[in-house]
């Protein structure tokens, strides 16, 4: 069976932001071949690899990935809140066949999703269950880390399992690539911040639209070149996409969080979903990019990059 793939960064400043016209209109025009690319596949079925950003997963309980038999959208940015159609017995063969894999992944019967994992089904489908989903966090946001090895076994289990169907599966990778929005980092975090990053499920809407605000205006101080984050990184965002479409995934391996951290910035990690995407594309054989588009945008904080690929 072929298995195909969209990566592309998310950003809610995407419905929350103001770049210049000719930006929306790249992106947009990204977003169409992605989704025509998609439309061309007709996928019987989505695995989307996406992280959290403190909405579904807390420091009260943290995994480095987890595979949802049941998954909720919460609803941050105006993003659309409610379940997905997640076939939940296919979930539970595939968690098994990942734990047989010797890779040990959390599972979550009621798993709360956000901008990460909502933002690619709306700009693919339109919709949130419109296809069905199985979603998978891969933690992009909350230290430790795993090596990008693991990560890298992660998708290749996870490949290997969907190869044998008979579906036609659309892999997702969301998040990226070179960014440091302003998610708190429980190091540095004020009490109030750490509350939220321990306990901080189901924010009342006053806390909820108090922290977006704060992401908000951070993307107008960026974009005007005055916001107090690590700056974009084109030239390792670039690297990255390169690694991907060549095939050679274990080049990663030799990454390490830290490094990746002082490179890229703090919401970086987020570039392991589509590792893990990539890594399970390639569980089906070798793979080719169909298209490919990368630029740094400030207003949406995000080194923002859109690639679709299929197995050959
Ligand atoms: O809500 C948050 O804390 C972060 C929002 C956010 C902003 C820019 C790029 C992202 O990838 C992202 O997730
Ligand atoms: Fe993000």
């Amino acid at each position: 069976m072929t298995l195909a793939l969209t990566c592309m960064s998310h950003s809610p400043l995407l419905e929350h932001g103001d770049p210049p016209a000719e930006v929306v209109e790249a992106v947009e025009g990204a977003f169409a071949t992605a989704r025509a690319f998609v439309a061309d596949y007709q996928p019987t079925l989505v695995v989307s690899f996406a992280p959290d950003h403190y909405n579904g997963f807390f420091y009260d309980l943290m995994p480095p990935f987890c595979i949802g038999y049941e998954a909720l959208g919460v609803g941050d940015y105006g993003t659309t809140e409610g379940p997905l159609d997640v076939p939940t017995e296919l979930a539970e063969r595939l968690a098994q066949h990942v734990i047989d894999a010797d890779v040990d992944v959390a599972i979550s019967r009621r798993m709360e999703v956000d901008h990460g994992a909502i933002q690619p089904l709306e700009i693919l489908f339109g919709g949130i269950d419109t296809v069905p989903a199985i979603p998978v966090f891969v933690n992009g946001v909350a230290k430790p880390f795993t090596r990008m090895r693991r990560i890298r076994q992660l998708g290749a289990a996870i490949g290997s399992f969907l190869a044998d169907l008979d579906e036609r599966v659309l892999l997702i990778g969301s998040g990226g690539l070179s960014h440091d929005p302003p998610v708190p980092q429980w190091a540095t975090a004020s009490e109030p911040q750490r509350a939220m990053l321990l306990n901080g499920r189901h924010p009342t809407a006053e806390a909820r639209d108090a922290r977006q605000q704060r992401v908000i205006e951070t993307a107008k101080a960026f974009a005007a070149g005055e916001a107090p984050i690590r700056d974009l990184n084109p030239e390792w965002d670039q690297a990255m996409m390169d690694a991907f479409a060549s095939g050679d995934l274990t080049a990663l391996d030799a990454m390490t969080p830290d490094q990746m951290t002082a490179d890229a910035g703090n919401s970086a990690h987020e570039v392991r979903t589509w590792l893990a995407a990539f890594s399970a594309l390639s569980a089906a054989g070798s793979y080719e990019v169909a298209s490919s588009f990368y630029r740094p945008i400030p207003e949406y904080i995000a080194g923002f990059g859109v690639v679709t690929a299929r197995s050959m």
